[in-house]
């Protein structure tokens, strides 16, 4: 499977505190990688460096060979971020036909983009009026207009109830089946299930890396939850000397 993005030896800083330790990783292209780990645990930072808009200390990300943030990316990498990034003083049809436009795109795109995103019924709706959970589909429906062909969305499914969350899903998944990659983040344990692959973060390093089904096998339990936390006990014991395998500490 081609490499899409690349990580080597990233050192960042934000404040005066280091929060990614020499991260190195190397996200599939055409994939589901999932970033999972807990609050503060730097997802977000390591996702700002892959679109180019993190001052980072030391190390590389590129992507799709480039490096992160170049010029040539632009039209190439779509963010979403916690923060709806939307017009208020739109409706969501306007919004997302104005964003299809800059791409040349027309009105067949919105509208699917629209409906993708479970948000048919509110097309005529300004954004300024939606609930947060709207509002958040709605930025996300701009941001997947154009079909970047890397898409790197930072917890895309908060503050939606369980169907949407699952349509959501659907329809990542649907988009990776079209040959985008993504790098989704989410501390939800069974979104993690639906990944192809996941980089579990804790406190600024990762943990594993590797596919939901080995993560779970390595440490010997059938659920993520349970695989996380005996992962970050092994590494625990691991830097204090004691056993060393997440099994060992079950
Ligand atoms: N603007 C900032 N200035 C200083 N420190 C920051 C800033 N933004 C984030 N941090 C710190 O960097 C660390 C990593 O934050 P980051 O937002 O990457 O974590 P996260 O895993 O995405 O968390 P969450 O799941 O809560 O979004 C945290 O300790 C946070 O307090």
């Amino acid at each position: 499977m081609k490499t899409a993005i690349e990580v080597c030896d990233l050192v960042v800083e934000r404040g005066k505190r280091r929060v990614l330790h020499q991260v190195s990783a190397r996200v599939a292209g055409g994939l589901i990688t999932g970033l999972l780990g807990p609050s503060g645990s730097g997802k977000t930072t390591l996702m700002r460096a892959v679109v180019g808009v993190q001052v980072v200390k030391s190390g590389q990300v590129t992507v799709l060979g480039q490096p992160a943030g170049s010029p040539a990316l632009r039209r190439t990498v779509g963010y979403v971020t916690q923060n709806p990034s939307v017009y208020p003083d739109l409706t969501i049809q306007e919004n997302v036909r104005y964003f299809a436009s800059l791409y040349g795109l027309g009105k067949q795109a919105a509208t699917e983009t629209i409906r993708n995103a479970g948000l048919s019924r509110y097309a005529g709706q300004l954004v300024g009026d939606l609930s947060g959970g709207q509002r958040s589909r709605a930025s996300l429906a701009c941001a997947l207009v154009s079909r970047p062909e890397i898409l790197v969305l930072d917890e895309p499914t908060v503050g939606q109830d369980p169907v949407l969350r699952d349509e959501l899903w659907a329809w990542f998944r649907e988009l990776a089946n079209g040959g985008s990659t993504l790098l989704v983040s989410s501390h939800v344990m069974d979104e993690a299930n639906r990944c192809d692959r996941l980089l579990l973060v804790r406190d600024g390093t990762i943990i594993a890396d590797d596919t939901p089904a080995a993560v779970k096998a390595t440490a010997g339990t059938d659920d993520l939850d349970q695989a996380f936390l005996r992962l970050i006990r092994a590494r625990s014991a691991h830097q204090s000397d004691g056993p060393t395998t997440p099994a060992e500490v079950a």
